[in-house]
């Protein structure tokens, strides 16, 4: 079995979401094209509308938006990951670039997903669009992830270098997209339901593709149409908690202390809400990863495999993570031919306490084992599928991205795993992928990784330590020593709803 399998599993999983489509099932005319029709909303059109847009999924969804509604669009400007542009040339998708002739700008920036002067450029013009609007105008606004760093607006005294310097800091901590999303809301003007307050009294219809947990419209692209309910208080205890308040720039901490103080001062309390009217705002998710995981999943099924979908809010630290996937893949094996009257041995019992110990609860223990039955009994390899995003603290100094070192990590327990069993090996593939939908991962120009059991021991062939590679954050340059197949290069996908993890276990027999 090739690990081209589990490829075109993940790759069904990107093409389920593409933006262009999830827009076009989301916006209609109605039948004398005057009134644009979305969900239960119905809008006059009259030449009266306006787009705007950041993130790494909207050109696509503004090509979607520019096809149906070109004739009364006045003016648009969207910020979008630099290269971009040439990498869906390149690619030949064509149908996810703009016409020459269309009137929405695109503006390209945010290399490697951090703010930066092109995109701060950017966001000040989409500033001056959306404040010029009236109340007749319309305002389409698309997002989707990688939105924060593609629509930076500091609120003075911070600066954008400051700015940039928070989110280097935050997310090489191990901050949560949530975390790291609530400081920006209260550092900056367009984020925290701002750019809505500043295009009142258009209307304003957000479309957007989620790429987070739970798909929570305030963290997506950190909010800049819904009310914000975070306060300036609740970062300064993120930074605590982190141990970071010493560590970021002197600017954010005067600007959150100011603006505790401010809002105790006018409320009488931080539970603030905003208090502004937000009837002129629509937000619709158009997209979503559960969406990926059911194309994952049904993929895998037409591919011979039993699948089955353990989770769609994973998260925490990338290589413990995969040190998870490592433990599960034995123990799924292990569970293949084990009858439920059988004595366990004390390896397995103790196998499923560790796991259970990693936070595996019981219950989704017990779904393996009997799926593991069930593929035992009609000859199909089983294929477990999660859905997430995991952080990672950089400690070292290399190149790699959380994808790259789940992926590393599983394949070294998987290694540690077999070294006292090698019964499994002789016995099964052993296939790990881990993926980011957006094809980027980390500041890396791969999606993510795919390992099978014999991994290490081509790294050890080559005399070369997978651990100090992982240990050093260098995954990527771990994988292009050993084997260039192993990482998924798919360039920019046009799309973002997080990372996606597929573990397969076939008998051999
Ligand atoms: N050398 C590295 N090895 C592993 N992870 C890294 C490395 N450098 C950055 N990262 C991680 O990459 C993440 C950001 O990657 P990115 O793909 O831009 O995220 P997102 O898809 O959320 O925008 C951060 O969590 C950061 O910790
Ligand atoms: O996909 C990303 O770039 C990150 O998850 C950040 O997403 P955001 O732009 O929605 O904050």
């Amino acid at each position: 079995m090739a690990n081209q399998d589990v490829v075109s599993i993940f790759s069904s999983a990107v093409n389920s979401v593409l933006p262009h489509h999830l827009i076009r099932k989301h916006i209609e005319l109605n039948h004398s094209g005057k009134n644009l029709i979305i969900e239960d909303k119905k809008y006059k059109l009259d030449n009266n509308v306006y787009v705007v847009g950041f993130g790494k999924a909207v050109l696509g969804m503004a090509r979607a938006v520019d096809d149906t509604l070109s004739q009364h669009i006045v003016k648009g400007i969207i910020s979008v990951p630099t290269g971009i542009q040439e990498n869906f040339r390149d690619a030949g998708k064509l149908d996810m670039l703009l016409d020459s002739n269309s009137k929405i700008e695109v503006r390209e920036g945010s290399k490697n997903n951090m703010p930066d002067k092109s995109s701060y450029q950017t966001a000040v013009r989409i500033q001056d669009l959306v404040s010029k609007l009236r109340e007749k105008d319309l305002l389409i606004v698309l997002i989707s992830g990688g939105g924060s760093a593609l629509l930076p607006l500091p609120i003075p005294p911070v600066t954008l270098e400051e700015e940039l310097e928070l989110t280097q800091i935050l997310s090489k901590n191990g901050a949560t997209i949530d975390e790291l999303n609530i400081l920006r809301k209260n550092i900056e003007v367009l984020k925290g339901g701002g750019l809505a307050k500043q295009a009142f009294p258009a209307k304003v219809i957000a479309l957007i593709v989620s790429d987070v947990i739970g798909d929570k419209l305030e963290i997506i692209s950190s909010g800049p149409t819904v009310p914000d309910k975070s306060t300036p208080q609740q970062c300064l205890m993120i930074l605590k908690q982190l141990n970071l308040q010493d560590k970021i720039p002197e600017s954010i901490n005067t600007l959150l202390v100011r603006r505790t103080r401010e809002i105790t001062k006018s409320t009488g309390s931080v539970e603030y809400t905003g208090g502004t009217q937000w009837e002129h705002v629509q937000n619709v998710i158009v997209g979503k990863y559960k969406m990926a995981l059911a194309a994952a999943s049904m993929k895998a099924e037409q591919l011979g495999f039993l699948p089955i979908t353990l989770s769609s809010v994973l998260n925490g630290e990338a290589s413990k993570v995969g040190v998870m996937f490592g433990m599960l893949a034995r123990y799924a094996a292990l569970s293949f031919g084990y009858k439920v009257s059988n004595p366990k041995s004390s390896d397995y019992v103790q196998l499923e306490l560790d796991l259970v110990s990693k936070g595996v609860p019981k219950k989704t223990l017990k779904k393996v084992v009997a799926l593991a039955h069930h593929a035992y009994n009609i000859k199909k390899p089983i294929c477990i599928l999660t859905g997430g995003e995991t952080t990672v603290q950089v400690k070292g100094s290399g190149k790699g991205g959380r994808n790259q070192e789940m992926a590393v990590a599983c394949a070294l327990e998987i290694d540690k795993q077999c070294q006292g069993d090698t019964s499994v090996l002789a016995n099964f593939d052993l296939i790990f992928l881990s993926g980011g939908t957006d094809g980027i991962d980390g500041p890396t120009p791969v999606a993510g990784a795919v390992i099978d059991q014999t991994f290490i021991q081509k790294c050890n062939d080559n005399n070369m330590d997978a651990l100090t590679y992982l240990r050093n954050n260098d995954t990527f340059n771990l994988f292009e020593k050993i084997s260039e197949e192993c990482l998924i290069l798919i360039g920019h996908t046009g799309t973002n709803v997080m990372d996606i993890q597929a573990l397969v276990i076939k008998s051999k027999k």
